[in-house]
């Protein structure tokens, strides 16, 4: 299976280049060339199997060969068993015909676990497989950080840089990135926005002699593997509820669109989803872009839910592609006016495919607090400020379509945001055993300015420093 770049300028990658890439050379994402299909009857026997099992029957067509099959199981078998619930991630409902879907169980209580515990180890071994090494650069507002930072801590193959916003990020995020004394591992407090980070990364991927010298490779969602790997809690949730029989709903809380566009991966590949309904918080661009069809982008709105404070949703791009029928050129004309005007207008008729399988709905800090509270009050059940926005978004959709379940991702532990969860319910969340004394822990970052040549600076050097990387 090879992957294309949704720019149509960069080489056609095997499931394990794209994985190295992270970004395409043309600025693009990259993306599978055709899609593969599960059959009704492969969906219907998910039911009763185990979470390495739906992801091996899932992830083996998307890999397709390129990782020897019995690697990649006992990949799959390792990323899940560092998870603390059984189920890895449990469906809970919490009313009639609505379901939370726990995604924080693994390491670092937040739902990119599921996927960087696979990518660690994927990484690590097709780079051992080659005898080459990487220098991975990522951008976070909280929890793509932290998940990395505990994946890939202590490999030999890679060092690891992980821009996050200074002071915009929880105390427990950032001590989950500052925290880990691993020689590979560099937490830079940027003095910017989250979008500010990722552009920055992005440049850096654009940055060719850099990206050459430092084997640069990213773990963000605009890597293909971290998308494809989150399609496998929607088969596991949706064939718990009587999938592919029973049509579903998922309401996800949406910031850089990657957890959401991997609902709809696994609607491509054969899961019968009903509607896939985004949750913004104040920061509304995306519902904004499906009511107008305008993508205009405003400044960044701090809220309690800070890992969503987002305006450029990277893989917005992917679903993009395939709403213009993969015309790679009209993505780049896209591209580039967002890039010169801060804004693009969806054409109507990609426009209307788009708002046949999504809907919208942007939830303020009002009715996030609200809908913590009312729901601790109603159930006893504590969501966390992310989660709050999922739910809210799925109370929406069920009020629209009451008869087909609803989905809401929760995205992130309470305890990763203990003061907004206890100004909203008056209950302080208490995080799990092993992440009990980090607010004593040493802290090690590095502040640095809003500017690609100072961040590009300090990783040539420290990572000459540590690793004794050529110029
Ligand atoms: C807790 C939490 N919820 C939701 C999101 C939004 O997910 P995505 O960026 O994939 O849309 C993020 C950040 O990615 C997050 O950290
Ligand atoms: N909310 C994210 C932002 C980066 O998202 P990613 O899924 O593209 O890595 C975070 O927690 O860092």
């Amino acid at each position: 299976m090879l992957h294309v770049s949704t720019r149509g300028e960069a080489p056609e990658l095997g499931f394990s280049d794209a994985l190295l890439a992270g970004l395409a050379r043309d600025g693009g994402l990259y993306m599978p060339k055709a899609w593969p299909a599960l059959t009704p009857d492969t969906i219907q026997g998910f039911s009763g199997k185990s979470y390495a099992e739906v992801a091996k029957a899932v992830l083996g067509p998307l890999v397709d060969g390129d990782i020897p099959e019995a690697d990649l199981s006992r990949m799959i078998d390792g990323a899940y068993a560092t998870f603390r619930h059984p189920a890895v991630c449990p469906l809970n409902q919490l009313g009639d015909n609505l379901f939370v879907l726990e995604l924080f169980h693994g390491p670092t209580l937040a739902f990119k676990d599921v996927a960087m515990q696979l990518l660690g180890r994927l990484m690590d071994h097709v780079l051992k497989a080659r005898g080459a090494r990487a220098t991975i650069v990522g951008a976070t507002s909280g929890d793509t950080g932290s998940a990395a930072v505990e994946a890939f801590k202590g490999l030999d193959q890679v060092d690891i840089f992980i821009l996050y916003p200074h002071g915009r990020v929880s105390d427990v995020q950032r001590r989950q990135m500052t925290t880990v004394a691993s020689p590979n591992v560099h937490a830079l407090a940027v003095e910017g926005t989250f979008d500010d980070c990722q552009s920055m990364v992005k440049g850096m991927f654009n940055h060719a002699r850099f990206r050459d010298e430092l084997q640069l490779s990213g773990v963000n969602s605009i890597n293909w593997a971290r998308v494809a790997a989150q399609a496998v809690y929607y088969f596991t949730a949706a064939a718990s509820l009587g999938s592919p029989h029973r049509p579903v709903s998922f309401a996800v809380p949406t910031g850089n669109f990657g957890d959401i566009l991997a609902g709809w991966v696994a609607k491509r590949i054969g899961l019968p989803i009903e509607q896939l309904m985004i949750g913004t918080n104040a920061n509304d661009i995306l519902a904004r872009t499906l009511s107008s069809g305008a993508y205009e982008i405003k400044g960044v709105q701090p809220t309690a839910s800070p890992s969503m404070d987002i305006q450029i949703s990277s893989n917005f791009e992917r679903l993009l592609f395939e709403a213009y029928g993969r015309d790679a050129g009209a993505i780049r004309r896209l591209m580039a006016s967002l890039t010169q005007a801060q804004a693009f207008l969806v054409d109507a008729e990609p426009l209307g495919r788009i708002r046949e399988e999504f809907s919208a709905t942007a939830v303020d800090e009002a009715n996030v607090a609200a809908e913590m509270a009312e729901t601790y009050q109603a159930t006893g059940y504590v969501l966390d400020p992310h989660t709050a926005v999922g739910t809210r978004a799925a109370r929406a959709l069920l009020k629209a379509r009451p008869e087909t379940p609803v989905v809401a991702l929760s995205t992130a532990h309470p305890a990763k945001f203990p003061d907004a969860v206890e100004r909203a319910t008056g209950v302080r969340p208490t995080l799990p055993p092993h992440m009990a004394d980090i607010m004593g822990r040493q802290e090690g970052f590095t502040v640095l300015p809003n500017d690609q040549s100072a961040v590009e600076r300090f990783i040539r050097e420290r990572a000459r420093a540590v690793r004794g990387v050529a110029a």
